[in-house]
């Protein structure tokens, strides 16, 4: 297999078909309707031959039911086409939503950690435009991959019946047709399709990039350059779409010239007949016919395998997300760990892929019941590690971390995420109501409950003066809100889970010191009763805490 490629084709394949499975009933049918079409084809043209002979008394056929034929041929191509398309593509998009359910569920296990490295415009690109490129997969490739096969066999059986001269001359044309540049089209164009969605997964990530950045972009002045970029990233796609045009254009052009070649050889060999004294004017015209009908058939393979190159570099690009190892493993039998009543960390070691020096190194911490306990650090020296270790984002190298003297490993993550909340730099809100947002760890919380959670984050009498109150929409990522009253979002979530573990990092960074004071006030009244881990470089964020450790060297010094 090439390097370059994770996959061989019959790997793809073989896993697309199995994606394929829950909608097999759909696409036998599709099959089953686009291979009667095609041999109605033959057929429209075949009796369209015998008409023609019949007409001119050359053979002893009855022309009326020669055009009955070519009427009823027509009717079923019709019928057979409109089958094939609407039933391949309800079972198509059908799979085109579980594939994108599945690829939710398989970046569920892999963030943050596996993902930290990916453009998240590269994984949008993945999630809609690579998905709805397979598409074509199911909807278009099964039922012609069948009609190739079928349609030389039925006019090379026709050709034998007249003469076996006639078959032997078109048996290597559909060789060369149906298989030699179906298989070169593939193996020459792989490098293309796979440069080109890439490129594009590229551009999406720098366009989204961009959209998200528009501030500082302004600020500094940076859009010429940026325009300048995003132009660069256009120009590469436009020459990879180019070579990805010349590429289809030579593999559906180049077989035109083997059907030409042969009806010359048809003609040819009927030529040949005729001098040898073995008439077959009707064979001649009946084969002519029937030949052009199962080569356009033949030739459309072409295309489609043209189009197919960009379907499997999508379908490599999305099992190449699926088969990403996830960064820390899932216990075989979780156990429930109860309320946390102590949380330590046993000399743990620990450095990010590719770093030589530890963050952590024999790294050990005792929390108890009613800790509320500060970490501080120059930055950069790892206080955020602690917390997504313990948050089990990544694990360590080696050392342990036991919550209640379990290790963290063999906990049920589920039970994990309900008992320890969690409060970053700046919470996130997504379009929705502000109650919704608040109640995303508890979809199913009452108003009252909302309410109650609110009123402890102090964002409940801001949220009084909003005309709609508690159904607020919040607008793109919470646009509506304060850098302040996005934070007493984030903890009126925390409240309403009401976890036994509280872990902060830096909640009040994006703040003034006014607002500063008054969220450490709020935190402090509703987190009385929990433990804490509390993580800032500044000294301010840290007062309400009952004990301070700084990190120092990968190490835990008491302060
Ligand atoms: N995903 C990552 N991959 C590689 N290195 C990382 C990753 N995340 C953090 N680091 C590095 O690990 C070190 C510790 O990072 P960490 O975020 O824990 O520091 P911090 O003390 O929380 O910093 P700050 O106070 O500035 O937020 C830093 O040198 C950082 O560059």
């Amino acid at each position: 297999m090439n390097k370059r490629f994770s996959y061989t084709i019959p790997q793809m394949t073989r896993r697309l078909l199995r994606i394929a499975a829950p909608v097999k009933g759909l696409l036998i049918i599709s099959t089953l309707a686009s291979i009667l079409g095609n041999l109605a084809q033959i057929g429209l043209m075949s009796s369209g031959a015998l008409l023609l002979l019949a007409s001119q008394k050359l053979i002893p056929a009855n022309p009326a039911l020669c055009a009955a034929a070519m009427a009823g041929c027509a009717v079923v191509i019709v019928a057979g086409r409109y089958t094939e398309g609407v039933i391949s593509h309800a079972g198509a998009y059908r799979l085109l939503a579980d594939m994108r359910i599945q690829l939710y569920r398989t970046l569920r296990p892999l963030a943050p950690a596996c993902l930290i490295d990916r453009e998240k415009g590269d994984i949008l690109s993945i999630a809609v435009s690579d998905i709805e490129t397979i598409e074509f997969f199911f909807a278009h490739t099964i039922g012609p991959l069948f009609t190739v096969i079928l349609l030389p066999c039925v006019t090379l059986l026709l050709a034998l019946h007249f003469h076996p001269l006639f078959a032997a001359v078109l048996l290597p044309v559909y060789l060369v047709v149906s298989l030699l540049f179906p298989l070169i089209a593939v193996r020459s164009g792989r490098k293309v399709g796979m440069e080109y969605r890439q490129r594009l997964g590229a551009l999406k990530s720098m366009v989204l990039e961009s959209v998200y950045g528009l501030r500082d972009i302004q600020i500094f002045g940076w859009g010429p350059r940026r325009l300048e970029q995003i132009l660069r990233q256009n120009q590469q796609i436009n020459r990879s779409a180019h070579g990805l045009t010349l590429h289809r254009q030579t593999v559906s052009s180049a077989p035109t010239f083997f059907i030409y070649l042969a009806r010359i050889l048809i003609l040819a060999v009927a030529s040949h007949l005729a001098a040898t004294g073995s008439d077959q004017v009707a064979g001649t015209v009946i084969l002519s016919f029937a030949a052009t009908a199962s080569f356009s058939s033949t030739q459309s393979l072409t295309m489609v395998v043209s189009n197919l190159l960009e379907t499997y570099a999508a379908a490599e690009r999305l099992f190449q997300l699926e088969d990403t190892p996830p960064a820390v493993s899932h216990p075989v039998s979780p156990k429930s760990c109860g309320p946390i009543r102590q949380v330590e960390f046993d000399r743990v070691n620990f450095s990010y892929a590719g770093q030589s020096k530890p963050v952590l190194d024999h790294f050990s911490l005792l929390l108890n019941p009613g800790d509320k306990l500060g970490i501080m650090g120059e930055s950069g020296i790892g206080k955020s590690t602690v917390l997504r270790l313990l948050l089990r984002f990544w694990e360590p190298d080696s050392g342990q971390i036991r919550i209640n003297g379990i290790p963290l490993e063999e906990i049920d993550p589920q039970e994990l995420r309900r008992r320890i909340a969690v409060l970053e730099q700046d919470t996130f809100l997504f379009q929705g109501t502000i109650a919704e947002n608040i109640a995303i760890g508890k979809p199913d919380a009452t108003l009252t409950e909302i309410q109650t959670a609110a009123r402890r984050a102090g964002l409940h009498d801001f949220i009084s003066t909003l005309p709609e109150g508690y159904d607020t929409p919040m607008g793109e990522m919470g646009s509506r809100l304060s850098g302040g009253e996005r934070q007493r979002v984030g903890i009126a979530r925390t409240m309403l889970l009401d976890p036994d573990l509280i872990v902060m990092d830096e909640p009040t960074s994006s703040l003034d010191i006014l607002r500063e004071k008054e969220l450490l006030y709020t935190l402090q009244k509703a987190c009385s009763d929990k433990m804490l881990l509390l993580v800032s470089h500044r000294p301010s964020t840290l007062t309400g805490c009952t004990r301070l450790i700084r990190l120092e060297h990968g190490k835990a010094v008491p302060v």
